[in-house]
């Protein structure tokens, strides 16, 4: 396999007993991108519940938007020409927004306002700034403006006719003004993908209960379920499996019957007690295990039946990383987004480290601007089960496989904003 790494770091491969083949990261993205495909359907929506969908089919805009030329400005319309004649004007009508007006009256200035439709004849807009009252609607124009200044031309935001939106776009701020401002009220949208989530282990308890002695609280649950819901996905309630391979099967079958997609967590590793792993082979198959990433490494994807299954590692970090990283943008896809990639940040390292691993690295950074640029200095310890430097991190700093970290360098970061997009 020529687009493997082998896992020389860990224990097992320094004895010598066992080596671990891992894939690259991108390998990873492209094997799942190859399994995607859009499992959502469609819904009409009205607008107003359409934030975070994601649009299902393309639309087309009804209308021009502005309708008609209109009024950027507080002010008076006028003639450019008939300033030759003089600078002064008789204010000939009124024109507020939300009303047609009738055309110029020749070498004569409306008083017209922003967002006014301007009377035919009108061909330059002067902010009310820059005219001085000479008398009852007498006003006299102490600049020379341009013709065509602070006039919004029809269809200069749509044209009639033109692609709107396309199919796969989610529906944020913009998007549901731009909508809006077309009069359309209900929305073709994808259901939101149904998302099951299983975390394993016996040590594992739900907040609210009573911690046994060597028990610790369920974080992934809550912090796959954010990370999923904030991608737009419909997360039913978590389901806590034990450490036995015959309730590993049962609530994996369990869940494929009821969801688009499971998300499982712990269970992927080598150790007798990790059982998510062989029981989707038993109830499907598993179509990849082990990745270049640190944190990650285990990360495990394949099928229970035609249910597609995300195996995240049990190490809080690696579990929302993996499914931040690896599987952001497959859950894109299966959700119906037209996944565009994620805008590349070059920051300077505030660090350096000589020690280089074989696995691409996601630090916990956050960014300092100094002199105008910016600089990533580690947001603390990097353990794969400290989630608390990543609640303080602005982001991961990407060090590429086999790379030290050299101070004053430039490695890629992403920004955990960017990982919603
Ligand atoms: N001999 C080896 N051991 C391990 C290897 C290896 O290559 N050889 N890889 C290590 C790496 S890297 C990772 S990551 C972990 C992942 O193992 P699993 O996915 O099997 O996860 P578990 O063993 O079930 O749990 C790991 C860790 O995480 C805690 N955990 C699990 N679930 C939760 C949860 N829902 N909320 C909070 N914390 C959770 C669990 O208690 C463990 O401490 O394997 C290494 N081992
Ligand atoms: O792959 Mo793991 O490095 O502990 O998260």
């Amino acid at each position: 396999m020529s687009d493997c790494i082998c896992d020389t770091e860990s224990p097992a491969a320094r004895d010598g007993k066992r080596m671990n083949i891992l894939m690259p990261i991108s390998a990873v993205q492209a094997a799942l991108a190859r399994e995607a495909e859009c499992l959502a359907g469609i819904e009409k929506l009205p607008l107003a519940l359409c934030r975070g969908r994601i649009l299902a089919s393309s639309v087309t805009a009804p209308l021009s938007v502005p309708p008609r030329d209109n009024s950027a400005m507080d002010g008076y319309g006028l003639r450019l020409t008939d300033l030759d004649d003089s600078a002064e004007f008789p204010v000939s009508q009124r024109v507020p927004a939300g009303v047609l007006p009738p055309a110029l009256q020749p070498g004569s200035a409306a008083r017209i306002f922003t967002g006014a439709p301007l009377p035919a004849g009108v061909d330059t807009i002067v902010p009310q700034e820059q005219v001085e009252s000479v008398g009852p609607d007498r006003i006299r124009i102490n600049i020379s403006p341009t013709r065509g200044q602070n006039i919004r031309r029809a269809g200069e935001d749509v044209e009639a006719g033109n692609l709107l939106l396309n199919e796969g776009t989610r529906l944020e701020a913009p998007e549901m003004g731009l909508l809006a401002s077309q009069g359309l009220a209900d929305i073709n949208v994808r259901t939101r993908l149904k998302v099951g989530i299983l975390t394993s282990g016996d040590e594992i308890v739900s907040p609210g209960q009573e911690l046994g002695p060597g028990q610790i609280y369920n974080a992934n649950a809550f912090s796959l379920r954010g990370a999923l819901e904030r991608l737009g996905c419909d997360v039913g309630p978590a389901v806590q499996i034990p450490d036995s391979r015959g309730a590993t099967c049962l609530a994996l079958e369990q869940a494929a019957r009821d969801h688009d997609l499971i998300v499982t967590s712990g269970g992927v590793s080598v150790g007798d007690e990790d059982h998510v792993r062989q029981a989707i082979r038993e109830l499907g198959s598993l179509t990849l295990w082990g990745v270049a990433m640190k944190p990650g490494k285990p990360f495990a994807f394949g099928y229970v039946g035609a249910t597609p299954v995300l195996g995240l590692p049990g190490n809080p970090m690696a579990a929302l990383l993996t499914l931040e990283v690896l599987a952001g943008d497959y859950i894109r896809r299966l959700m119906g987004v037209t996944v565009r990639p994620a805008i590349p940040i070059r920051v300077h390292a505030g660090f350096s480290r000589t020690r280089a691993i074989p696995r691409q690295e996601y630090l916990r950074v956050n960014l300092k601007n100094w002199r105008g640029q910016w600089h990533a200095t580690l947001s603390g310890s990097q353990g794969s089960g400290l989630l608390s430097v990543a609640c303080r991190a602005d982001g991961y700093l990407i060090i590429p496989p086999y790379q030290a970290i050299i101070e004053g360098a430039q490695y890629e970061f992403v920004h955990r904003d960017q990982l919603y997009r």
